[in-house]
């Protein structure tokens, strides 16, 4: 990475503040661009889902890691609600995505609840053995009865195929029928599977992040507090496969301490993240207290008011920057955490030196994030989400202390309780966003003259922009 002459400045950028300089590039095709990490989390795109409720849960980890990327379980998840959720997730077919069933007698109302917990848009109806009757999709529960049976709105023209179909000919099946979805079955007709034509197209562009046995990754995190090496004890036994050690303020010697505890332990080839730092010399302590991978960001995120609050933290660009640089002396990696809201937020933590990058609030207006869909006055669909510094996450966090301790650890809230994520029409599945975010990596690289993201870094040119620079760059849907 390098600045145009005369670009590089004395106070620190963020993500806005910065643009990629076109070079010569002998990138033939986006689809040259390897998008793999080097940082040995096993993840095949550089995303990582953030480890907050609102947003990473089972459907988000099994989705987000069959495209590639990882989820981080957070540290409010139970042990051993961990281990169900992780056993689940590899128990999840690498393809296939996992089918909402219902039997013939069950109502529209279940139909319409569970229809947005998946983004495929197809709820099963399955007979008692498990084969399937037919399909129903939104369309099918208009203007009907919310008590009518699901059996009698179903659509029985439904094509079923071997679980162990090229992605490519399913997507061939499907392309220009009415039917929206195919269902995978196995050898006695059960139903296995679900996938759509854009399902199919992305299992042939995406790898999916996948541990030695085959499964699908999942990592979780462990806050500083209380008996740190037990509780990631019980992560590995519970089968994660990436650790996060994860505080505010990871600069601190509970943070060392825990992360010498954590180290003893038996890690196998399980990496541990620890975070967040956003100094050169944070970044030090930590990989010298054995971390592998330091999550770098305080105070970007868009839940977050800890800068509001206390006036700490660092503009993000160069806070990944610094940290990337002195990691990657060490021979280690950095993920940049928070305040991505745009695919060109990604390409630019990458650029900086990044392994990957943590996305959060931008994830929660989705299908796949674990919150009841609502809606707004309009009519629009949107989540909730919320800080896990928040009174909230906090009040939730401390629900077994005494109420003098909760009431004492609840005044330094440092996070939003509620925020609306709206679902984007158009990518309300976290699938979509991949592909947006991905499409957009893949073109900066490209653009760049880059095939993998390490050289990417090596080679991408920037420059620093006005505010104006950067309002240029943005659409205008409705003129000016
Ligand atoms: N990236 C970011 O900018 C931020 C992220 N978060 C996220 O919120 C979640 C909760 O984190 P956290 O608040 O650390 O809670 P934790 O439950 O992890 O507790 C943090 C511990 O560190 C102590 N501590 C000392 N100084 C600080 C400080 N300045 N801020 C916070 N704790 C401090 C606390 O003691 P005591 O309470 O007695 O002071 C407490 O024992 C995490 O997921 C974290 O990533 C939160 C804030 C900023
Ligand atoms: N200061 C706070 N930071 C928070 C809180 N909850 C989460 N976070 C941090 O934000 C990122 C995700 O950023 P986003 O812009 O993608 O939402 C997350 O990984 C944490 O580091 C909070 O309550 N306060
Ligand atoms: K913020």
């Amino acid at each position: 990475m390098r600045f145009l002459d005369g670009h590089e400045t004395h106070y620190d950028l963020t993500y806005d503040d910065i643009f990629v300089v076109p070079g010569r590039s002998t990138v033939e095709s986006r689809f040259d661009v390897d998008l793999a990490t080097s940082d040995g989390t096993g993840a095949t795109i550089p995303i990582v889902v953030a480890n907050m409720t609102a947003v990473a849960g089972r459907r988000m980890a099994e989705t987000v890691a069959r495209r590639g990327g990882l989820v981080v379980l957070p540290q409010d998840v139970a042990p051993d609600a961990v281990a169900e959720i992780t056993a689940w997730v590899k128990t999840r077919h690498t393809v296939w995505d996992t089918p909402l069933v219902l039997r013939a007698g069950d109502a529209v109302a279940d139909a319409v609840n569970l229809l947005p917990k998946r983004a495929h848009g197809a709820v099963v109806v399955v007979d008692g053995e498990g084969r399937p009757l037919g399909v129903v999709d939104e369309a099918a529960c208009h203007g009907v009865d919310r008590f009518t049976r699901v059996g009698e709105v179903a659509n029985p023209d439904v094509v079923t195929l071997p679980m162990d179909t090229a992605p490519r000919d399913v997507f061939d099946r499907l392309h220009g029928r009415s039917t929206k979805v195919a269902l995978g079955v196995d050898d006695e007709g059960r139903l296995a599977g679900v996938l759509t034509e854009v399902g199919a197209l992305r299992a042939e562009i995406y790898t999916p992040a996948l541990d030695a046995d085959g499964r699908l990754r999942v990592a979780a995190a462990t806050g500083v507090n209380g008996d740190v090496a037990a509780r990631a004890a019980e992560l590995l036994d519970a089968g994660v496969d990436v650790l996060v050690v994860d505080t505010a303020h990871g600069h601190q010697e509970k943070m060392l301490s825990a992360l010498q505890a954590v180290r003893k332990l038996d890690l196998g080839s399980v990496p541990v993240v620890a975070g967040n730092v956003v100094t050169a010399a944070g970044v030090r302590d930590l990989v010298d207290a054995g971390a592998d991978v330091i999550k770098v960001g305080v105070g970007p995120g868009a839940m977050c008011t800890t800068r509001m609050m206390t006036g700490v933290g660092r503009p993000q660009f160069s806070a990944v920057a610094e940290c990337a640089a002195q990691a990657r002396a060490l021979g280690k990696h950095v993920w940049a955490d928070g305040g991505v809201r745009h695919p060109r937020d990604v390409a630019l933590a990458l650029a900086a030196g990044a392994s990957s990058v943590m996305v959060g609030s931008w994830f929660a207006g989705t299908y796949e994030s674990p919150g009841d869909l609502q809606r707004d006055e309009a009519g629009r669909p949107y989540k909730e989400s919320f800080g896990m510094a928040s009174k909230r996450a906090v009040g939730a966090r401390t629900r077994n202390d005494n109420a003098f301790d909760r009431a004492r650890k609840g005044l330094f809230e440092e996070g939003i309780s509620t925020s609306r994520m709206r679902l984007d029409p158009l990518r309300p599945g976290v699938e979509d966003l991949l592909d947006s975010i991905c499409a957009g990596v893949r073109s900066s690289c490209t653009y760049a003259g880059a095939h993998s993201l390490e050289e990417f870094h090596e080679l991408v040119v920037l420059g620093v922009q006005s505010a104006a620079g950067f309002a240029e760059g943005r659409p205008l849907p409705g003129g000016w």
